[in-house]
């Protein structure tokens, strides 16, 4: 299975160029969008599952046109938005049972065995005849994850799904993904480098509508290797310190500022050098892309 998309353009009626030349290939298995807020990850997102059109570009998916096609794409598309509101005096198996219909399992044993299943699979089974207005939050994105699943999607696209959920919660959310991740196309669209971290084979990084990276995090990370540096600095040096290096983070340890800098060999005294990981990854972009264009 595989998704293209090529050149993707946007701008909303506000002047707002929310996707500018997006273009990504996408195979089987959990695909990372990893962007901040306003990045265009929704955008992106509602283009991919039919919602919206782009101005231009276009989108593949096993090589038919899914712009021209749409409704051919939801039929093998599953969609978890990033809100979504659920009735909340419906049980969990009434709304899934809706749903299936909406998507066209008609056949009651079918939609019943689906259903049953689906409740299994997202951990729901015990609270399948409660109303919903009493799940928590992780349980309604289970439930949500649970509806997008409904007639065996083989393209399914989450936007940022764990916001809001505890770690517990969050990991079994994740592990969900991983399982369902196995055989067909997932996209995950997160600001949180972790979940991609832990999931996905590939990724991409987009930041004001554009594509800085995409690729594997092995990769990424490997890119990396040797030219990440770090020092514990003074508040007072680091304005001057953000003037003359590229600074791409700063973290506190215990209340000092330590930064993390890339330059091809050490910026000078002070600064040892550090393993690079996906944040490392991941501020090196987005930093780099303000850099480039202040
Ligand atoms: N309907 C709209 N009309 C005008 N501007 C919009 C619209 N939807 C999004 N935007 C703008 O387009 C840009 C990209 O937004 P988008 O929601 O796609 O980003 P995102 O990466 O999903 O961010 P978030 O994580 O905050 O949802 C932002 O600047 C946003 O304000």
């Amino acid at each position: 299975m595989q998704l293209t998309v090529r050149d993707l353009c946007k701008t909303y009626p506000n002047g707002v160029r929310a996707l500018k030349r997006v273009s990504l290939q996408i195979s089987t298995g959990m695909f990372g969008l990893l962007g901040p807020n306003g990045a265009g990850k929704s955008t992106l997102m509602r283009t991919l599952a039919t919602l919206q059109d782009p101005d231009s570009g276009s989108v593949e998916f096993d090589a038919f046109d899914v712009l021209a096609h749409k409704e051919r794409l939801r039929e093998v598309l599953g969609y978890l938005p990033q809100e979504f509101g659920l009735y909340p005096n419906l049980s969990a198996e009434t709304i899934l049972d809706h749903f299936a219909v909406l998507k066209g399992v008609t056949d009651r044993r079918e939609r019943a065995a689906q259903v049953r299943a689906l409740l299994e699979q997202t951990n729901l089974a015990p609270a399948a005849r409660q109303a919903v207005g009493g799940y928590s939050g992780g349980m309604k994105q289970r439930l949500g994850i649970a509806i997008a699943l409904l007639g065996r999607p083989r393209l399914v696209i989450v936007d940022e799904p764990t916001a809001g959920l505890d770690p517990t919660e969050r990991h079994r959310f994740l592990d969900l993904l991983a399982e369902i991740g196995q055989d067909i196309v997932v996209i995950l669209s997160t600001h949180i480098v972790e979940d991609v971290h832990e999931l996905c084979e590939n990724f991409a990084i987009i930041s004001h509508g554009e594509v800085l990276y995409s690729g594997s995090p092995t990769a990424a990370v490997a890119g990396l290797r040797g030219q990440i540096w770090r020092r514990m600095v003074t508040r007072a040096e680091l304005p001057e310190l953000q003037r003359a290096l590229h600074v791409i983070a700063t973290r506190f340890v215990a209340g000092r500022p330590l930064v993390h800098v890339h330059h091809p060999e050490s910026p000078g005294p002070g600064f040892e050098p550090v393993e690079p990981d996906l944040e490392d990854v991941y501020f090196f972009h987005i930093t780099g892309r303000t850099r480039r264009t202040p």
